[in-house]
Order: structure tokens, then C-alpha cells, then sequence
């Protein structure tokens, strides 16, 4: 599993640790870690031109320690200091006993566009709001220039709290982020600003309980897939309600039907008026005239995807008592006491459009702060929340847990139906047994894994990624 910690857990850990450590072994630690990965990134570092952006606190310092690492390599290195009269001492020392040079901001653009490396040690996580307005030129010009751009811990001015951009910041190719991860690497649209994330260890351990950000990887998953013992049969590995469709969309029941046979259920029950449409494409499904509670027993409901305006039969579903998934119009549909006032678990799988109706806010505004609009969400409904786009999140019920965020997400996703998939994929994983959090999160997991071997470099429809899910269940087992 990999984890993200806050900011106030990354100082505690911080502080605990250098209290055991000679004075600066953590920074030198961060600046041997820095100095590696910028070598690696330059091929060959003697004669190389690197420019360091250096702020006033330790970020910078990292950078300065680094840079002397470099120039002792035989790197031409200047640091363009942002606070002349309060940068790192240390490690301003240190860059000019190896040979370093250090400038002020005039002409430093120049210098920026000539460089082979930049190196932004501008602020780290003791940085508030986005780029002062000093720093923005030196950003833009590291930008245009062709050199690759490494930042220190994170990129300067995006909040590594949420993941939210506010102001002006500073796109890097590489991060190179010291003890752990921090939310804000990992969640768009600061994710996107920070490149490839590379973590160098340097001995934090900040405790589990504190863990902001859960990313799953390949071996979680696996022990989490609901496998048929010999003695199972359908019945006792789940059956999986879907209520979607309608006149209009027959195409979303079929969708959701393909992602639900895909998840592990032994059997996909079927209501609704696309019943035809979902046994000519799938004959394995139990396709029932009736509504919901005449459909037969189930594990789990999937209601919504393409449903229309059949409020009476996501009411229906939210008063069984087995969990139930709202997807697309069941979010808009359901009564949010109703939702609240369940007992078994209630997934809500909305994406940013959905989750803006129902917080009263814009999508700009949920896109722009994933993080906190998927815990509010989970808060208010006493659901599980998966909150889908570019970054998919899953919150807890109630919210306050750690939050996952999946890590096989891709833009080949952002295809008509592809959520339709994922809804019965993850009500699948429901009925399968799954608690929310981890069908959830196990479903966006497959299903961005099922896009990325499907598309291969090319557009794929949703139908496409339904049928990879195999393939994704086969990688993740190994
Ligand atoms: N504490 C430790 O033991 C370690 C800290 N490390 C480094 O130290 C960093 C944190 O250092 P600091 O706490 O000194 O804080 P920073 O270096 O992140 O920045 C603090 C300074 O930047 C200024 N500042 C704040 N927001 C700004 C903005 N938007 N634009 C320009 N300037 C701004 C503040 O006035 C303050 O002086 C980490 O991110 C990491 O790089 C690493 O060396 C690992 C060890
Ligand atoms: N830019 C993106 N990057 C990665 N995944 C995306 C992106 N945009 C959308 N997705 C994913 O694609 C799926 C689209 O679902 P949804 O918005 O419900 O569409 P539909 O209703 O057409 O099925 C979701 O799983 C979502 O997370
Ligand atoms: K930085």
C-alpha cells in the first residue's frame, strides 16, 4: 500500500527523528537522495549547466546540499537566490566550497533557459498559497526552456495538503519527495504539476493512524479479489441486483451488466425495461419483469446508470437491506434521508458533475478540491463515496478515514459508458462480500487497469474495457 501523510504528521515524524540524529543527517539524507535522482535524469553530470531556485527555508537547503553534490561531480551550478539575505547558510557554504556560484533573480531567465537541469527548492511543505509573484517569471522560464525540471519534495506553489492549485506554480518532470508521499502528489490538479514522483527514503515513519491517502498496488488488490472456494456455488458467491437502463439508454443496463459478470458475483439479476437488450448481448443474466423486490434475492443492488426518472424503484432499492450502489440518475434520485437513514452500506459513485448537484456547488469547484468534496460528500450521506475523474477517490462513510485514491487511472476512461462499467463492477464486488471501501476502490483499481492494457495507446470504447477486466484480475493475481 502505498501512503500520504499531512503536513502537521510529516513534522511530528520529522521532529521525533532528528531528535535521534546528529544535526542536518536529515537533510543530508534528502540532499544525497536529491542529488541521485537529478544525476540519473542528467545521463551525465560533469559539464552539465544546473540552475538551483532557491527559497529561504530547508527546501532551498536541500537544494543548495544537492547542487554541491552535483558541482563536486563536475556540474556548472548556480543557485538563483529568491531571499539573498535568508538562504540555507549551510548550504549555500557548502554549494560554493564544491564551486557553485549563487545569483540573484536579475537575469536569472537567461540563465534558466540555457540550463540542463532546474532544480526548485523555491518553498516545500512550509509553503502558503500559490507562486509569489518574484518566483512566477523563474517558473515560466523553466517552462519554455528545454531543460528537465526536478522539484524538491513537491512542486512550489501547489497546496500538498488537497491536491489544489490555487495561484501560480511550478510544473516539474520529476518530484523527488522526502520520507513519504503527501496528498497533494497525488491527486490532480497538483499531481499533474509534480511529473513522476520519485520517494526517497529518509527513515520517517509517521504512524498508520494518521494516513490521509491510501493508494492500493497490485498485491492489495490481489488479496482483496473474491476467489470461489471448491465448495461455493452462485448462490453463496453473491448475486448482484441491477436496476438501469430505460427506454432511452438500453445501452447503460447492457454496460452495467458487463462490468457486474466481470466481478466476481455468481449470478447478475436484471430489472428494468432493457431486459431484451441486456439477455440478447448477455444470455447468463436473470432478467426479471417485476421490480426490484420481486426480482429474487440479492446480495447487492446496483441502481441508476441511464435510469431516468424511475424514482419509485431506487426508492425500492434503497429500502433493501443488502448493500446498494447509487450511480448517475439514483444520485439524483434517491432522498438523501433515505440514504442516511440505511443500515447496510450505501456506495454513491458520482462523478464531478453529479457530486457539484448534490454539495450545491460547481464542477470547477469539485475538480478543484477532490479531496475535501469527496469527504464532505461521505459525511453528509453516511455513505461510502467514490468520486470519479482524471483522479479517482474513494472516502469512507462518514469521511474522516483515510481516503484511497487509485493509482491505475487513465484519460482513456473518460469514454461514454466507461462508468456504467465500473458500477456493476463494483456492485459485483458488493454482493462478492467486499466491504465498500474496498469494492470500491478494488472496481476503480481493475477498471483503470482493464482501460490502460485495453486501450494501448489507442481509443477504446466502454465495451472494451468491460471485456479487459479478465485480463486485469489475471496481471493483479500475477
Ligand atoms: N525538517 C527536516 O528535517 C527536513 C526538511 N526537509 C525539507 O524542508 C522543507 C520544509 O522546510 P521549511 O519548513 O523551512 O519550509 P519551506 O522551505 O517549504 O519554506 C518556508 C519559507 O518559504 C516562505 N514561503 C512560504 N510560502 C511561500 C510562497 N508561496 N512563495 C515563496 N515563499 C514562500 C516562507 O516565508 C518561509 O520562509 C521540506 O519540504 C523539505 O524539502 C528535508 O531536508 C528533509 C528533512
Ligand atoms: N481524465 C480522466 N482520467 C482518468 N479517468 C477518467 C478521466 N475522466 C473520466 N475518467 C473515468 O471514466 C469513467 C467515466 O464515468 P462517468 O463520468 O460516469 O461516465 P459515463 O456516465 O459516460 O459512464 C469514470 O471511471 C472516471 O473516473
Ligand atoms: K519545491
Amino acid at each position: 500500500m502505498r501512503t500520504a501523510y499531512g503536513v502537521e504528521t510529516v513534522r511530528a515524524a520529522e521532529r521525533e527523528l532528528m531528535a535521534r540524529l546528529p544535526d542536518g543527517a536529515l537533510m543530508q539524507r534528502a540532499a544525497a537522495g536529491l542529488a541521485a535522482a537529478c544525476a540519473d535524469l542528467l545521463g551525465r553530470v560533469y559539464g552539465s549547466r544546473v540552475v538551483l531556485l532557491t527559497g529561504s527555508g530547508d527546501n532551498g537547503g536541500d537544494a543548495l546540499y544537492a547542487g554541491a553534490r552535483l558541482a563536486r561531480r563536475g556540474a556548472g551550478v548556480t543557485a538563483v537566490l529568491l531571499s539573498p539575505e535568508r538562504a540555507h547558510a549551510g548550504g549555500l557554504a557548502a554549494l560554493r566550497r564544491a564551486g557553485g556560484r549563487s545569483v540573484g533573480v536579475a537575469g536569472a531567465e537567461e540563465l534558466i533557459e540555457r540550463a540542463d537541469l532546474v532544480v526548485d527548492g523555491i518553498v516545500g511543505i512550509g509553503g502558503k498559497g500559490g507562486l509569489r509573484p518574484e518566483a512566477v517569471p523563474l517558473a515560466e522560464a523553466a517552462e519554455r526552456s528545454r531543460a528537465a525540471v526536478v522539484a524538491v519534495d513537491l512542486p512550489s506553489g501547489v497546496d500538498v495538503e488537497t491536491g489544489e492549485v490555487r495561484g501560480a506554480a511550478l510544473r516539474a518532470d520529476l518530484t523527488v519527495t522526502f520520507g513519504t508521499h503527501k496528498p497533494g502528489l497525488l491527486i490532480d490538479p497538483a499531481r499533474e504539476y509534480a511529473g513522476v514522483v520519485r520517494l526517497v527514503d529518509i527513515g520517517l515513519a509517521p504512524p498508520a493512524d494518521a494516513t490521509e491517502l491510501e493508494a492500493l498496488q497490485h498485491a492489495d488488490v490481489a488479496r482483496l479479489l473474491p476467489l470461489p472456494s471448491p465448495e461455493t456455488d452462485k448462490y453463496r458467491r453473491g448475486v448482484v441486483g441491477i436496476a438501469a437502463g430505460s427506454a432511452r439508454y438500453p445501452g447503460a443496463a447492457v454496460l452495467a451488466v458487463a462490468g457486474a459478470l466481470r466481478g466476481g458475483a455468481g449470478a447478475v439479476r436484471y430489472v428494468g425495461p432493457a431486459g431484451d437488450a441486456v439477455i440478447a448481448r448477455f444470455p447468463e443474466t436473470l432478467v426479471s419483469d417485476g421490480g426490484p423486490k420481486k426480482a429474487g434475492r440479492v446480495q447487492a443492488w446496483v441502481v441508476g446508470p441511464g435510469a431516468g426518472d424511475d424514482a419509485a424503484t431506487v426508492a425500492e432499492v434503497l429500502a433493501a437491506d443488502v448493500p446498494v450502489l447509487l450511480d448517475a440518475d439514483g444520485l439524483r434520485l434517491a432522498h438523501a434521508d433515505a440514504v442516511r437513514g440505511r443500515t447496510a452500506p450505501t456506495l454513491m459513485t458520482p462523478h464531478a458533475g453529479e457530486a457539484a448537484a448534490l454539495l450545491g456547488i460547481s464542477r470547477e469547484e469539485v475538480e478543484g478540491a477532490r479531496l475535501a468534496s469527496v469527504r464532505e460528500l461521505a459525511g453528509r450521506y453516511a455513505a461510502t463515496v467514490l468520486l470519479k475523474g482524471s483522479t479517482t477517490l474513494v472516502a469512507g462513510a462518514g469521511g474522516t478515514g483515510a481516503v484511497r485514491v487509485n493509482p491505475t487511472g487513465t484519460g482513456w476512461l473518460a469514454t461514454a459508458g466507461s462508468g456504467d462499467v465500473l458500477s456493476g463492477l463494483a456492485g459485483s464486488l458488493l454482493a462478492a462480500g467486499l466491504p465498500a471501501l474496498d469494492a470500491a476502490s478494488v472496481a476503480a483499481y481493475l477498471h483503470g487497469l482493464s482501460a490502460r492494457f485495453a486501450a494501448d495507446g489507442a481509443p477504446v470504447g466502454a465495451h472494451d474495457v468491460a471485456e479487459g477486466i479478465p485480463g486485469a484480475w489475471r496481471d493483479v493475481r500475477g
